[in-house]
């Protein structure tokens, strides 16, 4: 199994770049799991109380999971990818039976920060836009997905948001293979990473 690793700030685009890669390859060759997923369970804790957490801190993921969960597939296990609800901040109680394929991507914003999950990636990528284009993206996108308004999504990105970018996310850049710069749609770097994954199907 050949495991991809994308990281990058809020709203730099790794989604729409993971789908773009997989809109053009056949159907079921690679899968995805998403580091939201991995959110630490807070069924115990009160709908106020998740609101406050600060979701932007490595600490915020049970990276024990998701390495787990990345160990199986490679040992060609199925796993139950938890299933998580942006608008409740939990998991929803469901999952996904995810099978392994020849390709898995791993994607999310903390996801280099991990020294474990790094090593099991064999290869790395950071998609960079800057800040002020990520904080566009994030409200519109918040606002129209995700059940959040103005003032919440400005509050998190000045308490937490940011100042977490700063400290963790920005610093695994040193760590990537490939950055990806993704101001504008690149579809040249999408097309390289496709070819990279025709190649090992
Ligand atoms: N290169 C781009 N140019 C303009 N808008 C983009 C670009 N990439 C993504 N977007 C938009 O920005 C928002 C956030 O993108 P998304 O892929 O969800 O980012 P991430 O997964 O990194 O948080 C989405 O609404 C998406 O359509
Ligand atoms: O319950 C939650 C969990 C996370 N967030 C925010 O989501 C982003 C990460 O997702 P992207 O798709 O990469 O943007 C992170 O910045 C958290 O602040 C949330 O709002 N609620």
């Amino acid at each position: 199994m050949l495991l991809i690793g994308i990281a990058g700030g809020t709203g730099c685009g790794k989604t729409t770049v993971v789908n773009k890669i997989l809109n053009e390859l056949p159907d079921g060759e690679v899968g995805v799991i998403s580091q939201d997923s991995y959110y630490k369970d807070t069924t115990h804790l009160s709908y106020d109380e998740r609101v406050s957490i600060n979701f932007d801190h490595p600490r915020s993921i049970d990276f024990d999971l998701l390495t787990r969960h990345l160990k199986d597939l490679k040992d060609n296990k199925v796993i139950e990818q938890p299933m998580y609800s942006f608008v409740k901040h939990n998991r929803t109680g469901d999952t996904i039976l995810t099978h392994p394929r020849k390709v898995m991507i791993v994607e999310g914003i903390l996801i280099l920060t991990n020294p474990e999950l790094r090593d099991l990636c064999d290869i790395k990528i950071y998609v960079h836009a800057d800040s002020d284009e990520r904080l566009i993206r994030r409200l519109k996108r918040d606002i129209a997905e995700r059940g959040r308004d103005l003032d919440e999504v400005l509050t998190r990105y000045q308490n937490t948001l940011k100042p977490m970018h700063t400290q963790f996310i920005e610093p695994t850049k040193e760590h990537a293979d490939i950055i990806i710069p993704n101001n504008k749609h690149n579809i040249v770097a999408v097309d390289i990473i496709k070819n990279i994954i025709a190649q090992k199907l």
